[in-house]
């Protein structure tokens, strides 16, 4: 028979919005199922910078993605070709060394600030999340989260909130809300939206023969 071409489905929203809490509640409803999780910010660029620079750079631009590579290991993914996966530390602001090898799988969830700014990562998308989230709420997840596990300072979190984060959010991330299929408040805690949403990935998965 011939293969299926998988699920894939685009988590989006600002920073700390619960879009990784989003997509791992999907992940959680299809425990046992043919699935992975693709992030977007394994793709940030590598850079030879000293790392005072590379502390500078404005990580909520879409340049300082590798959308190009993004793209071509998404659609090998969906052409049911392995991949390796570039990985990304935060700590040091680069690429790692390392590689993750993924299998292709029938659902493929991709996650992060910008998938839905590039047209072409977009048309390979069957369903488009927004997770909206207050500006507030978001800041203080943030701050929270990069002092823990980020190994950030509050001074620096809030200096890179105010000079880039904040700008880019509204310049370009918030404006991807008008191309997304569904608008989730809050995040990963909102189960209504959960529910129809793997509600809906299931109906798919049935649709093109993929259940178990
Ligand atoms: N609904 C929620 N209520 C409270 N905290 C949340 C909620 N959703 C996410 N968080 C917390 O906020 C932080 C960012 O959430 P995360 O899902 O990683 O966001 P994103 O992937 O959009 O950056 C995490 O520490 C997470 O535990
Ligand atoms: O080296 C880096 C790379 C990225 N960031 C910030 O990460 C967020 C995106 O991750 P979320 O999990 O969606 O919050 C983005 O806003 C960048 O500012 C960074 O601080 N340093």
């Amino acid at each position: 028979m011939m293969r299926q071409k998988p699920i894939v489905i685009g988590v989006t929203g600002g920073s700390a919005s619960g879009k990784t809490s989003v997509s791992r509640a999907i992940f959680d409803q299809f425990s046992g199922h043919s699935l992975l999780l693709l992030a977007q910010d394994a793709y940030y660029k590598k850079s030879d910078l000293p790392f005072e620079e590379r502390r500078k750079i404005n990580y909520d631009n879409p340049l300082a993605f590798d959308t190009p590579l993004l793209h071509d290991q998404l659609e090998s993914l969906i052409a049911g070709r392995a991949i390796d996966r570039p990985v990304y530390d935060y700590t040091i602001h680069n690429r790692s060394a390392e590689v993750v090898h993924m299998a292709p799988k029938d659902v493929i969830i991709v996650e992060g600030i910008l998938i839905l700014a590039d047209e072409e990562l977009r048309k390979l998308m069957d369903i488009k999340v927004y997770v909206d989230t207050d500006d507030d709420i978001r800041v203080i997840r943030r701050i929270r989260r990069d002092m823990r596990e980020r190994g950030r300072s509050l001074d620096d979190i809030i200096g890179q909130y105010l000079q880039t984060v904040k700008p880019s959010y509204h310049q370009f991330i918030e404006p991807t809300k008008r191309y997304a299929d569904i608008i989730v408040p809050e995040g990963g805690h909102n189960t209504v939206a959960i529910d129809l949403l793997t509600t809906k990935i299931r109906a798919i998965l049935a649709e093109r023969g993929l259940v178990d």
